[in-house]
């Protein structure tokens, strides 16, 4: 039995339709392309059910794909055709992401058995591009991320009835996702430390190949396994979130991989428009003033600060707002980044100065941004031990300002180098590393690779 054409449709999207949906009978030839490591060819092996994990194909449903609706359900049987089998949990096909581009089922993969996760693109013109963009990053990307320890290695990619499969390692949960499972508890700061050095590896090496920037980095962080422990533990948790539960979760393993490079984009000096999810987003974004792999560094500081605190740091939908957050936090924005202001932004800038707080939209914004601590005072009230590393890791104190980032490069290189090559690495290496890349992203592309590859 064909396990898709016997699904009943009227499960999936009832939305009125033209014409009937395509069927996904692997009898039609699809499109292939080049696959990486298996170079499937696309529809040339007979169908197949896995007849222990599909027990009863008729009833089996995908929750929340009706109002969808793409891409195109029932299961597209061009995955058994090529030996992935849909995990099926609970008579409930395993679905374990969806977002702008598509949907991602969690498969198992029969010809080296390991689990899969496959994201299916909709049939949409600018994603199917993106997707494109995203498969050559990617493979470009595995040329300088060595051993891909850093970046999820796509295993595979084709292209069937216009919607572009890519085939990933199966990887665990978001850092966001543990964040909150473990009911906002924090991290541990020697965690948090670990994976702001990974962070910085990744970006390392999108700096080589001229990724400027991965933009949406926050929530693609993913642990490699989803495999913890649990331990009794009523500290730790912010009091907005504290719940009945005694225990929390530490992961079993420190190793995190950045996902979803859909987004990312090549070096050009006329990047300005806006990027990078709100709460993570750079001031010299908001500000329209162009950006590059700085802006990275920016998130993954915001980042590192929400794993030792368990809150997000800038929660706001504002861009004055936000501005005057950082300000709060981080100390004044520099004069000359306010002085370069165009036209778009400045609303946000009064005879040199952020127009805060006149420019504030009610009192309660005013009020609540003065209860924001300095970021001293932040990382202090959570981290036990270690707390002034991490600030001077996330503040650059040491060179002076926190937003002027990589004026001195004397003595930095080497850091950067051990973390792109996982020495032993302590916070202030992670304080360099920070600054030489923020200071490289000045270089061109060439001179940063002749500068590793002379150290390798
Ligand atoms: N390799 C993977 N292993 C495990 N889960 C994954 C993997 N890839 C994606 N996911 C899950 O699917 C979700 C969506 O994936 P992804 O971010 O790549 O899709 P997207 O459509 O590009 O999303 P966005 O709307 O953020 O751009 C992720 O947040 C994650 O939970």
């Amino acid at each position: 039995m064909d396990y898709v054409t016997e699904y009943p449709h009227s499960y999936m999207d009832r939305r009125p339709k033209k014409r009937p949906r395509l069927d996904w009978n692997p009898s039609h030839t699809p499109r292939a392309q080049s696959g990486i490591y298996y170079g499937q060819e696309v529809g040339n092996s007979s169908s197949y059910v896995h007849s222990r994990l599909l027990p009863d194909h008729d009833n089996i449903y995908v929750k929340g794909l009706a109002q969808k609706g793409s891409p195109p359900w029932p299961i597209p049987s061009i995955l058994f055709s090529l030996n992935f089998i849909p995990v099926i949990a609970d008579k409930i096909l395993k679905k374990i992401g969806e977002g702008t581009f598509g949907q991602v089922l969690e498969c198992w993969d029969r010809e080296p058995k390991e689990f899969v996760a496959i994201k299916i693109i909709r049939s949409i013109k600018k994603y199917r591009e993106a997707a494109m963009v995203e498969v050559d990053m990617l493979q470009l990307l595995g040329r300088y991320d060595r051993g891909g320890s850093r970046c999820v290695q796509l295993r595979n990619w084709f292209d069937y009835r216009n919607h572009i499969f890519l085939v990933f390692e199966k990887l665990g949960p978001s850092l966001f996702d543990f964040l909150r499972k473990n009911s906002y508890r924090t991290f541990q700061v020697d965690l948090v430390c670990e994976i702001g050095r990974q962070l910085l590896e990744c970006i390392a090496c999108s700096c080589m190949i001229c990724v400027s920037s991965i933009r949406t980095l926050s929530p693609n962080i993913l642990f490699v396994s989803g495999d913890y422990i649990k331990m009794p533990d009523y500290k730790g948790t912010p009091w907005s979130h504290r719940d009945r539960s005694f225990y929390k979760r530490l992961s079993k393993s420190s190793s995190i991989k950045v996902i979803d490079f859909g987004s990312a984009a090549y070096e050009r000096p006329d990047h300005n428009y806006i990027v990078s999810t709100r709460h993570y987003r750079a001031p010299e974004v908001i500000l329209g003033l162009g950006w590059s792999y700085p802006c990275d560094l920016w998130s993954v500081g915001c980042i590192l600060v929400e794993l030792c605190s368990g809150e997000a740091l800038f929660q706001t939908h504002e861009n004055l707002e936000h501005l005057a957050m950082m300000e709060r936090v981080l100390g004044p924005l520099p004069s000359q980044m306010l002085k370069k202001v165009d036209r778009h932004a400045e609303k946000y800038v009064r005879r040199g100065i952020l127009d805060w707080p006149e420019g504030a939209t009610s009192r309660e914004s005013i009020k609540s941004l003065m209860k924001l601590p300095r970021l001293q005072n932040l990382v202090m009230q959570h981290v036990d031990h270690s707390a002034g590393d991490l600030i001077d890791l996330l503040a650059c104190h040491r060179s002076g300002h926190p937003f002027s980032p990589g004026t001195d490069s004397r003595g930095y290189k080497r850091g950067c180098i051990l973390v792109c090559h996982r020495s032993c690495i302590s916070f202030s290496y992670l304080y360099c590393s920070l600054k030489v890349l923020s200071y490289l992203a000045f270089l061109r592309v060439e001179d940063i690779v002749s500068e590793v590859m002379c150290l390798l």
